[in-house]
């Protein structure tokens, strides 16, 4: 099972690089480790199992952060309306975006960064995406609220980014006209 030493930090040059898009239908061994990915999420949302092994919780987890350099992750939380989010997704894109932003008040954070940064990451409110799931077959999803901010912290890791490129250093709480706050 995946555990904290399994989750590269920054520093580790993987978590710069451009993830590789994974060839349909994904083998075997690229279903298993998003199977592990998963398990990871799940182990890390149960109180007795986190507590027991030391995992951070995590609503999300991308390949590159366990050294896979391949265009792949996957989410699990629950929405404001306790609605259960749980996705896979392989070569994941976001093919369409409101204008509006959005932002967690409470800043976010990253399993593969061991400090604290301040600020808002604004991000888009709504996205329409596109992806495959373990079986290869395609998803197509509109998301909003934390399932959308979740999506945009996962799929900048696939592209190298971390979530405090987004933060103006100047000025880190700064929020653009009418962005949407989420608890
Ligand atoms: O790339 C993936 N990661 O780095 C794991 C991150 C992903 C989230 C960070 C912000 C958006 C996606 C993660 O889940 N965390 N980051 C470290 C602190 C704990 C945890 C977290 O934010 N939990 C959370 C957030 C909102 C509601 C409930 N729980
Ligand atoms: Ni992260």
């Amino acid at each position: 099972m995946l555990l904290m030493k399994d989750i590269i930090r920054e520093g580790h040059p993987t978590l710069r690089r451009i993830a590789k898009e994974v060839p349909l239908p994904p083998d075997p061994a690229d279903i298993e480790t998003l199977k592990s990915m998963k398990e990871f999420l799940i182990n890390s949302q149960d109180p007795v199992i986190s507590e027991k092994y030391g995992i951070r919780g995590g609503v999300g987890l991308a390949a590159p952060q366990i050294n896979v350099s391949k265009r792949m992750f996957v989410m699990r939380l629950n929405d404001e309306k306790g609605e259960e989010h749980d996705y896979s997704f392989i070569n994941p894109k976001i093919v369409s975006h409101s204008v509006e932003k959005s932002y967690l008040t409470s800043g976010e954070g990253c399993l593969s960064v061991d400090r604290s940064i301040p600020g808002y990451v604004q991000r888009h409110a709504r996205i329409t995406v596109k992806g495959y799931n373990e079986k290869g077959e395609e998803i197509k999803l509109r998301l909003r609220g934390l399932p959308a901010i979740v999506f945009q912290h996962e799929l900048d890791h696939l592209n190298g980014v971390m979530f405090y490129d987004h933060i103006d250093e100047k000025n880190p709480f700064q929020l653009k006209e009418g962005a949407i706050p989420i608890e």
